[in-house]
């Protein structure tokens, strides 16, 4: 049996440029990823079988699952006919900017390929990436990365070496093609050269206001993670309505976890790391 990893993305910087007639954004985005997030584990197995278990399974009873198309578009690019079993572990909300589908997407592919012999560079792997989602290659390739295109243009960045960070999500989903379909036409200028997490501190989430038009309670998010002692950056994560704090120590990024939970005892929190 193979285990992988599928951690949460967090989007620095999205800065949304220009809509194409495809109906998808251009845009350019800084990556990056949680220590913690979603498990897959894949074996070889005589008929095809998936399960879901985990605090978050019930919000992927009846979905036509990422996971399942992955396996799919894996078998039917590198000619493997025997099906596999797979089991998700589901932690990070369903449908929250966080990548938790694209995650498992690429999370899948990782295991596949691992145990059938394929290199995990192999082009092939990222084509097959690419056809499942825009944000399923940066997944794939799982480390701080600019992305541009589609999202799907990446060329690696240093990362932030494990700087810890608070993720908080208000229970509300909501829908990536509804939050892009909002966005005011109005290219705000590209992400800035340099060092990430100046990158980032000097970058913004164009996603941000038109995904708080559909859900208002996001804005109160970003607000009460801005306002904790400590926060360095606190923003809104690709299509919402997950939003995330950095912290230069541990130790802030717990109190402000403590007093987060304290003010909104329902909202689903992470503390973790960003690599
Ligand atoms: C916004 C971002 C930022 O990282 O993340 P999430 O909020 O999904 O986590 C991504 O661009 C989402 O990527 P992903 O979730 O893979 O998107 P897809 O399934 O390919 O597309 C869903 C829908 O989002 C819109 N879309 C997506 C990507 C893009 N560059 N332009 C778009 O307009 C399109 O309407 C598309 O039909
Ligand atoms: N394994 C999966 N995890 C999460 N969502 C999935 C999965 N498979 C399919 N989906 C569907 O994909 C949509 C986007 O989910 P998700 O990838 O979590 O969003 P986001 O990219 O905004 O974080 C959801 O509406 C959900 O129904």
């Amino acid at each position: 049996m193979i285990r992988e990893a599928a951690p949460a993305k967090i989007n620095l910087a999205l800065h949304v440029r220009r809509r194409r007639d495809d109906g998808y954004h251009e845009l350019e985005t800084l990556f990056a990823f949680a220590r913690h997030g979603d498990e897959v584990e894949v074996q070889r197995w005589p008929v095809p079988c998936f399960a879901v278990v985990g605090p978050f399974a019930a919000g992927l009873a009846g979905s036509d699952n990422l996971v399942v198309r992955a396996e799919a578009a894996f078998r039917a690019a590198f000619g493997v006919a025997q099906p596999h079993a797979i089991m998700l572990d589901k932690h990070l909300p369903v449908a929250s900017g966080i990548g938790g589908g694209s995650a498992d997407a690429a999370a899948t592919l990782r295991a596949l390929a691992r145990l059938h012999g394929v290199a995990a560079d192999d082009p092939r792997l990222f084509a097959v990436a690419a056809a499942l989602g825009a944000d399923v290659p940066a997944c794939l390739l799982g480390r701080a990365t600019f992305g541009s295109g589609r999202g799907d243009a990446l060329v690696p960045v240093p990362g932030l070496g494990d700087m810890p960070a608070l993720l908080v999500n208000p229970g509300v989903a909501v829908s990536t093609a509804a939050v892009f379909a909002r966005w005011d036409g109005t290219d705000r200028g590209p992400v800035a050269a340099g060092e990430t997490l100046a990158r980032a501190l000097a970058g913004r989430n164009d996603l941000q206001s038109p995904a708080a038009a559909i859900a208002p309670v996001i804005a109160e998010v970003v607000a009460l993670l801005a306002a904790q002692p400590g926060a360095t950056l606190a923003r809104m994560s690709g299509s919402g309505a997950t939003c995330f704090a950095l912290f230069a120590d541990a130790a802030a990024r717990d109190a402000a976890d403590a007093a987060v939970a304290c003010a909104r005892p329902g909202w689903w929190r992470l503390a973790t790391t960003i690599a």
